[in-house]
């Protein structure tokens, strides 16, 4: 038995959700480019879940759903109020995510209906508890959320207590689509190990934003603010950037497991940073994130990932940077769910095996005797 660093390039599930193929990312066979130019998150939503684009009435049966779920148990909000003003924001997601399972009476039926319907309160509750949790630790109150919009417009409504601007409920859209699905991404994968335990859909959730968390993976963008923030100016970029190439320091926001050409998703979100620096009358951030690139890129040959421009376009949005993973579990919570769905549908335990690298033909030495 011999092991595969990192499970590189081991096939580990059937799936007809996502697909990488040749660097090309669709969703249910949809390319993501299509759908970022075209579909809504909740359209997004709709597909990964059913396979198929809904219909209008379809579509409108899901909106309404999502606001009725919205709302989130007050136990839970009372949860979040205990909890010490600078933790974790993830921490803080996964925490009150964990306690959804509590006060959710239908926690552990796993009938197909009710954990579909499961999804969809996860769905619909996330941007609630991120939200919420953002204002408490101001000292102010969460925002109810509103009905009959979308998740990207009522996400940023709750967060600031104020109408969102179109252009800003529009960015926001297109980056839910954007990190939607990514086939067996590690916090997908996580999720789906735990329910192939059959566990219930929260734990699946709550092993999976623990796993979104780290800098390997999700908490990358968070990562790649703070060097932003680091670097400071355009004119720092070049000596900043110099100096971890030369001490093989790691550049947050770039490289990646699956694309070694460049991730597709990349490109939407470097001209949507544009098009934001463009409207605030401030390039500076755009512009230090394409001088980065090119400094990796032309000396490493790395590529910026999903992770890299979407940073500068949140930061545009007036986003607090501690904010930025958990907004990607936002739109990866329609993932985690179709696959945890998926599981469910066709499941066997997840249980691989390890190359045992440890000493041999030991034997146990009485206490009194060990040195
Ligand atoms: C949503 C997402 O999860 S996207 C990924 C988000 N993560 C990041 O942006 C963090 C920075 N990137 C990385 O750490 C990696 O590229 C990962 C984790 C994404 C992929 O990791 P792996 O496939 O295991 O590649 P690994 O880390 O082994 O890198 C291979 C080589 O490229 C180098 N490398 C990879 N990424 C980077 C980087 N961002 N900066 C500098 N060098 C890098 C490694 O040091 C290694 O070099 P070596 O062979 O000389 O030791
Ligand atoms: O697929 C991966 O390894 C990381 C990920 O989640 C993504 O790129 O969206």
């Amino acid at each position: 038995m011999t092991a595969t660093k990192g499970l590189e390039g081991i096939v580990a599930a059937k799936s007809s959700i996502s697909s990488i193929i040749d660097g090309v990312l669709t969703y249910q066979g949809i390319n993501i480019d299509e759908l970022a130019e075209k579909a809504s998150f909740e359209e997004v939503v709709y597909l990964l879940w059913h396979g198929k684009l809904p219909n209008q009435s379809e579509l409108d049966e899901l909106i309404a759903q999502l606001g009725e779920y919205a709302s989130v148990p007050a136990e839970v909000i009372a949860g979040l109020r205990l909890y010490p003003k600078n933790a974790n924001s993830m921490a803080a997601l996964r925490t009150a995510v964990s306690s959804l399972a509590l006060y959710d009476a239908e926690a552990n039926d796993m009938s197909s209906e009710a954990n579909y319907r499961k999804a969809v309160k996860l769905q619909a509750q996330l941007p609630t508890i991120v939200a919420a949790f953002a204002r408490i630790r101001e000292g102010k109150d969460p925002v109810a959320p509103k009905k009959g919009v979308g998740i990207a417009h009522n996400f940023l409504y709750m967060l600031t207590g104020e109408e969102p601007a179109p252009v800003a409920i529009q960015a926001m859209d297109k980056a839910l689509v954007l990190h939607a699905d990514h086939e067996l991404n590690a916090s997908t994968f996580s999720s789906r190990v735990t329910v192939a335990t059959l566990s219930d859909i929260y734990s699946g959730v709550t092993s999976a934003i623990g796993t979104l968390k780290g800098p390997l993976h999700g908490g990358a963008n968070e990562a790649v603010m703070i060097m932003l923030d680091e670097i400071g100016s355009l004119e720092n970029v070049e000596p900043y950037i110099q100096n971890k190439l030369d001490n093989k320091v790691k550049i947050m926001g770039f490289g990646h497991r699956v694309y070694k050409n460049g991730d597709p998703r990349a490109k939407h979100l470097m001209q949507m940073s544009r098009q934001l620096g463009e409207l605030k009358g401030d390039m500076t951030l755009y512009e230090m994130s394409i001088k980065i690139e090119a400094l990796v890129t032309g000396q490493k040959g790395l590529k910026p990932n999903v992770d890299f421009y979407s940073a500068s376009c949140y930061t545009m949005l007036g986003i607090p940077r501690d904010l930025f993973t958990p907004i990607f579990a936002i739109s990866r919570v329609s993932g985690w769910t179709a696959h945890i769905l998926e599981q469910y549908e066709d499941n066997r335990l997840i249980r691989p095996r390890a190359e045992y690298v440890g000493p041999v033909d030991q034997h146990y030495v009485p206490l009194s005797q060990r040195g």
